[in-house]
C-alpha cells in the first residue's frame, strides 16, 4: 500500500499509550509502508481524578474528547479500553475493530497477603468500581473499601505507601504495563465477575472513512467481538454505565457462547446472578436474554435505587 498517514487519538496515561502503541505496531505490521502517529489528548475523566468515579457521572468520560478529535479531522482512529466505551456512539463514528482479549479477570495485589482468603476480616481494600466493591463486600463484609482512582502506576504507589492491605485492579492493565509479577492472586469469574469489555481493546473511527475501516480489518478478532458484544448488549438492556455495580462476562467454548451477568448493591447485599448460553452468532439476543433474567429477579429495583441516589 502507498505511504499514507494514520493518526491515533489517545489518552496520555501509561496504559492508554501502551494500547495506542500496540495498535500502531499491529497496523504497521499489517500494512508495510503505512505511517502511524499518536495524537495525545486529555479527557474530562483524566482531569477529574480526585473525585470518586461513581460521583463524577456522565457516560463517555474517557472517550468524548477523542471522538471530537476524529469528528474534527485531527485524528483518524481512537484506541479505547472496551470497558470505558459507552454503549452508543456519536453520529458519524463507529467501532471498527475489537482486538483479541487479554486476561479479562480482576487481580488482587497485596504485600502482606498471598490471596483473598488470607485477608483479615477488617482488611483495608482500595478499588474504584462499584462492581468490585459489591463483590468484595459480599465475601468480606467487615472490610473497609477506599476509593482508588488514578492511573495504574498511581494506584500501585498508594498500595506501596501502605494506605491499603490490598487493591483490586484489572489483570490486563497490569500485564500490559509489565506489572504481572505484582499480582498476588488472579480472581476467578466466580469470585469477581469482570466488567463488561474488560481486557479488550477497541478501535473507533469515522463510519464513512472506507480506507481507515479497511486498514483496521486485519486487527479485528471475531471471537473476542462476539463475547464483548454480548456483554454490551446485556449492558444496553440494563441501561448501565460504568457507575453502577453491573458485571458481565462472556466466554466462547467451541461453538457455545456463555454469558454470565451480575447486579448487586454497592454494600454487597442482594447480589443477583444470571447466565445463559447460545450460538456465538446470537450474541445480541444472548445479552438481552441475560439482562431480562436479571431484571426479572429484581435488578431494576437495585439499579433504580442507585440512579436515584444523590
Ligand atoms: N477503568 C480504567 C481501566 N480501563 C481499562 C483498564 C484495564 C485494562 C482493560 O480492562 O482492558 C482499567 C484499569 C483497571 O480497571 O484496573
Amino acid at each position: 500500500m502507498a505511504s499514507h498517514l494514520l493518526r491515533i487519538a489517545t489518552r496520555k496515561s501509561p496504559l492508554a499509550l501502551w494500547q495506542a502503541e500496540h495498535v500502531a505496531a499491529r497496523l504497521r505490521a499489517a500494512h508495510p509502508g503505512l505511517q502511524v502517529e499518536l495524537v495525545g489528548m486529555t479527557t474530562r475523566g483524566d482531569k477529574l481524578l480526585d473525585a470518586p468515579l461513581a460521583k463524577v457521572g456522565g457516560k463517555g468520560l474517557f472517550v468524548k474528547e477523542l471522538e471530537q478529535g476524529m469528528l474534527e479531522g485531527r485524528a483518524d482512529i481512537a484506541v479505547h479500553s472496551m470497558k470505558d466505551v459507552p454503549v452508543e456512539f456519536p453520529e458519524g463514528l463507529h467501532l471498527a475493530a475489537i482486538l483479541e482479549r487479554e486476561d479479562p479477570r480482576d487481580a488482587l495485589i497485596s504485600h502482606r497477603y498471598r490471596n483473598f482468603a488470607e485477608l483479615p476480616d477488617n482488611a483495608r481494600i482500595g478499588t474504584s468500581s462499584l462492581r468490585r466493591q459489591c463483590q468484595i463486600k459480599s465475601r468480606l463484609p467487615g472490610c473497609t473499601l477506599y476509593d482508588l482512582r488514578g492511573n495504574i502506576n498511581t494506584r500501585l504507589a498508594r498500595l506501596d505507601a501502605g494506605e491499603f492491605d490490598a487493591i483490586v485492579l484489572a489483570a490486563a492493565g497490569l500485564k500490559r504495563l509489565g506489572f504481572q509479577e505484582r499480582i498476588a492472586e488472579t480472581l476467578t469469574p466466580e469470585h469477581s465477575l469482570p466488567a463488561i469489555g474488560q481486557g479488550a481493546i477497541g478501535v473507533e473511527c469515522r463510519s464513512t472513512d472506507a480506507r481507515t475501516n479497511a486498514l483496521l480489518e486485519p486487527l479485528h478478532h471475531p471471537p473476542t467481538a462476539w463475547c464483548v458484544l454480548a456483554e454490551r448488549a446485556m449492558n444496553r438492556r440494563l441501561d448501565g454505565g460504568c457507575q453502577v455495580p453491573i458485571a458481565g462476562f462472556a466466554q466462547l467454548d467451541g461453538d457455545t457462547l456463555r454469558l454470565r451477568g451480575l447486579v448487586g448493591n454497592p454494600d454487597g447485599s442482594g447480589i443477583i446472578r444470571a447466565e445463559a448460553s447460545a450460538h456465538p452468532s446470537a450474541f445480541e439476543a444472548l445479552g438481552e436474554q441475560v439482562a431480562e433474567q436479571l431484571l426479572g429477579q429484581g435488578a431494576d429495583e437495585i439499579l433504580r435505587r442507585i440512579y436515584a441516589a444523590p
